[in-house]
C-alpha cells in the first residue's frame, strides 16, 4: 500500500460529517427558522459532534447574513461554510458573513447548464475566475457538481480537474433529485475517485427513500465526507439523515466519528418543533414507533433480551426505554407482563381469557389499548365479586 492508499483510507474510516439543515434543510417547502432557532440548532449540531455545517446561504438577505455572522462570533469548534451560487456576488455575501468557508454551486449536468443558458466553456471560466478569488477571502472552498447522477462522467471528471487546478478544496457530488441508488453511486465514486485529486462529498436527496443508503454507501465508495440534515430535512423528500447516518456509522463497526449518538432524539425534536414538521411515526431512529412492540413473539423476547428484535438500545440515540402495547397481536407472555405492571399477577386460565378478550377488543377499535381499557377488560373476564381492582 502506497502513502496515499493508507492516508485515503485512513480518512475513510473517519468520514466527514456536513450538515445542511441550516441550508438545503431550510430550503424544504414553507420551513424558515428564526435567529434564535438557527442558532440554537447550530450549537447543539456542534455539541453533537457535527465536522461541518453548511450554514446558510448568505445572498438570500441581510438579515440572513447577520444571522450567520453571529453564529459564526460563537467560535463553535466545527467548520462553518456558507452556500453561493457560481456568481461573485453570492460569494461576497458569504465572505461578508465571515464564515469559514464558502461553497460554490455548478450546473454540472447538461440540462442544468442548459437551464441557465449555459455550457462547460462558461463552468470552467467560472471556476477559474471564481475559486481563486474566492480563496483569497475563505479557508475553504468547496465546489458543488450540481446534478451530478445525471452529469455525463466525462465533463464530471473535466470539472473535478478544472476545480482542483483552481484551487477548490473538495468537490461535492450532488444526487439533486434523489434519482442515485447505491450500485450507482458505487460505480460513479469508483470512477471519479481513482481521478480525482481531490477529497469528494456526496449529497443525497430522498426522492426514491434511499438517501441514507446512497450516502453510507457514498461513504464505502470512498467518499471522504456526506451532507446530511437532522430528521432528513430538505427539499422535496429531504435528505440523508443525520440521525440514521449517524447511527449506521456508529453499528458498522469500521468508521469512527466524534458524534455523540445520545444527542440524536433531542437535536431531532428540536429540529421538528422549529421546522413545524412533525416527527413521522416510523420514522426511523426517532419515531414514535421505532421502539415500540406488540408482536406476541417479538414481546416475549424482548422480556428475556431487548436485543432480540431490536437493533440497539433506545438510550443509545437518547431516547427512553422501548414500550410494548397490548393490541391485536399480543401474545401472553406481553398480556402478563402488562397486567404485572398494574399489580395484577394472572393464572394461566386468566392470561388465556384476557388473551382472547384483548385481541377481540383491539381488533374492533382497530388500535393498541389503554391501561384503563385492560383494567376493564379484567374486571369483565377475571374479576370475581369480591376482588376491588
Ligand atoms: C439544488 C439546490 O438546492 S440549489 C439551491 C437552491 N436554493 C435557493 O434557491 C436559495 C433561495 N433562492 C433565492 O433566494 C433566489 O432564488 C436567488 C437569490 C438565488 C436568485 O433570485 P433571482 O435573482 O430572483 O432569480 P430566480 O430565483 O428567479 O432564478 C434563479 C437564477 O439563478 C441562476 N442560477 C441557478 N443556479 C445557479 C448557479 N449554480 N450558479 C449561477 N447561477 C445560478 C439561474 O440561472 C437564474 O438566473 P436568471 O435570473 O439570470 O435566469
Ligand atoms: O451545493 C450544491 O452544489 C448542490 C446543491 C444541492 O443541494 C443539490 O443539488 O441537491
Amino acid at each position: 500500500m502506497t502513502e496515499n492508499q493508507k492516508n485515503s483510507s485512513a480518512a475513510a474510516s473517519r468520514p466527514w460529517i456536513i450538515d445542511t439543515t441550516l441550508r438545503d434543510g431550510e430550503q424544504a417547502p414553507g420551513v424558515a427558522f428564526t435567529a434564535a432557532e438557527k442558532t440554537r440548532i447550530a450549537c447543539m449540531l456542534a455539541e453533537t459532534g457535527i465536522n461541518e455545517l453548511e450554514i446558510g446561504y448568505p445572498a438570500i438577505s441581510e438579515e440572513e447574513r447577520n444571522t450567520i455572522k453571529s453564529i459564526t462570533g460563537l467560535h463553535l469548534p466545527l467548520r462553518l461554510t456558507s452556500w453561493a451560487r457560481a456568481v461573485w456576488q453570492d460569494i461576497e455575501h458569504a465572505a461578508a458573513s465571515n464564515t469559514e468557508g464558502v461553497h460554490i454551486s455548478f450546473p454540472a449536468s447538461e440540462l442544468y447548464m442548459e437551464l441557465m443558458g449555459k455550457n462547460y466553456l462558461w463552468v470552467r471560466q467560472q471556476l477559474q475566475e471564481l475559486v481563486p478569488r474566492a480563496k483569497k477571502y475563505f479557508n475553504f472552498v468547496s465546489v458543488g457538481a450540481q446534478d451530478a447522477t445525471r452529469a455525463d462522467t466525462g465533463l464530471l471528471l473535466d470539472f473535478i480537474g478544472d476545480a482542483a487546478a483552481c484551487g477548490a478544496d473538495r468537490i461535492r457530488l450532488a444526487d439533486t433529485v434523489g434519482i442515485a441508488t447505491p450500485l450507482s453511486i458505487i460505480d460513479l465514486v469508483g470512477r471519479l475517485k481513482s481521478a480525482s485529486p481531490l477529497p469528494i462529498e456526496f449529497h443525497a436527496h430522498n426522492d426514491l427513500g434511499m438517501a441514507t443508503a446512497n450516502a453510507f454507501t457514498a461513504l464505502e465508495a470512498g467518499c471522504a465526507a456526506v451532507s446530511v440534515s437532522v430528521t432528513g430535512l430538505g427539499e422535496r423528500a429531504g435528505n440523508a439523515a443525520l440521525e440514521e447516518l449517524a447511527v449506521a456509522l456508529s453499528l458498522s463497526g469500521k468508521y469512527t466519528t466524534r458524534l455523540d449518538t445520545g444527542m440524536l432524539a433531542q437535536l431531532c425534536d428540536m429540529v421538528s418543533r422549529a421546522s413545524g414538521r412533525p416527527i413521522q411515526s416510523q420514522k426511523p431512529i426517532v419515531g414514535k414507533s421505532a421502539f415500540q412492540h406488540e408482536s406476541g413473539i417479538h414481546c416475549a423476547a424482548l422480556l428475556k433480551n431487548p436485543l432480540s428484535y431490536q437493533p440497539f438500545l433506545p438510550e443509545h440515540v437518547g431516547r427512553n426505554d422501548y414500550e410494548l402495547v397490548i393490541g391485536k397481536h399480543s401474545g401472553s407472555a406481553a398480556i402478563s407482563h402488562a397486567y404485572h405492571a398494574q399489580g395484577i399477577t394472572l393464572s394461566k386460565e386468566e392470561s388465556s381469557a384476557l388473551l382472547t378478550a384483548v385481541r377481540k377488543t383491539a381488533g374492533e377499535k382497530k388500535r393498541a389499548l389503554t391501561t384503563y381499557e385492560l383494567k376493564t377488560i379484567y374486571r369483565l373476564h377475571c374479576q370475581t365479586s369480591t376482588t376491588i381492582l
